[in-house]
């Protein structure tokens, strides 16, 4: 995890109080970017090496890529296990949500993310998957911890390797101490994201 650190726009933090837009509606203190370890080929065969442990503990019928930094990932780890491969697709194209082909019987499948925040990203391809297939597990890279929630929210099991805090730790004190509060702030909207009813709680 500490080499990921060292990879040019791996972790950027926002400065100040201006937060970074991740998507439209959620601005966060700090963007990590798997697409930056792109560019370091022994990173990502070391972390598709990790995914592999995690998920070799049972037999998959389909491997499910989420675009972007999942699909790398996806392709090695159905290439490894030898097991079909899927993309998802966050609009459909000639009816299909998936570039490739989902195996018809299909029964279960493995749903690679590279960082899993809400979960909102991975349950709009749970969504479709769930159509055919029953048995469905999300696995990431990086998770901001809601792993447990997200697993309960959404009816389906979630493994992944690193955990954001860990990451944070590893920042020199006086980073770590400016980010804190904003990763906590953040994480607490994460929570309401998920689970809309323990706002209030
Ligand atoms: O768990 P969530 O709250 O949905 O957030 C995690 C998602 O956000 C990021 O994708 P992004 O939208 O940046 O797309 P990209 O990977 O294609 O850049 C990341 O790659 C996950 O797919």
């Amino acid at each position: 995890m500490r080499d990921c650190l060292d990879v040019s726009g791996f972790l950027t933090l926002a400065e100040g109080d201006t937060y970074i837009e991740i998507r439209p509606g959620r601005e966060s203190p700090m963007r990590i970017s798997m697409k930056a370890a792109w560019t370091k080929p022994e990173l990502m065969s070391a972390i598709d090496e990790q995914l592999l442990i995690i998920n070799s503990d049972r037999s998959w019928d389909v491997v499910v890529g989420i675009p972007y930094g999942g699909v790398p990932h996806a392709v090695t780890l159905s290439r490894r296990l030898s097991v079909p491969l899927a993309i998802w697709r966050h609009e459909s194209k000639n009816g299909s949500q998936f570039a490739g082909q989902i195996p018809h019987g299909a029964e279960s499948a493995l749903v690679v993310e590279d960082v899993l925040a809400s979960g909102a990203t991975a349950s709009l391809c749970l969504a479709e998957l769930r159509n055919n297939i029953p048995d469905v597990r999300v696995t990431a890279i990086f998770t901001y911890g809601m792993d447990s929630l997200i697993s309960t929210v959404h009816a389906v099991e979630v493994t992944t390797l690193f955990r954001v805090d860990c990451l944070l730790k590893m920042l020199d004190p006086s980073t770590r101490q400016l980010i804190s509060e904003p990763y906590r702030n953040f994480r607490n909207r994460l929570v309401s994201e998920i689970d809309p009813a323990s706002k209030g709680r």
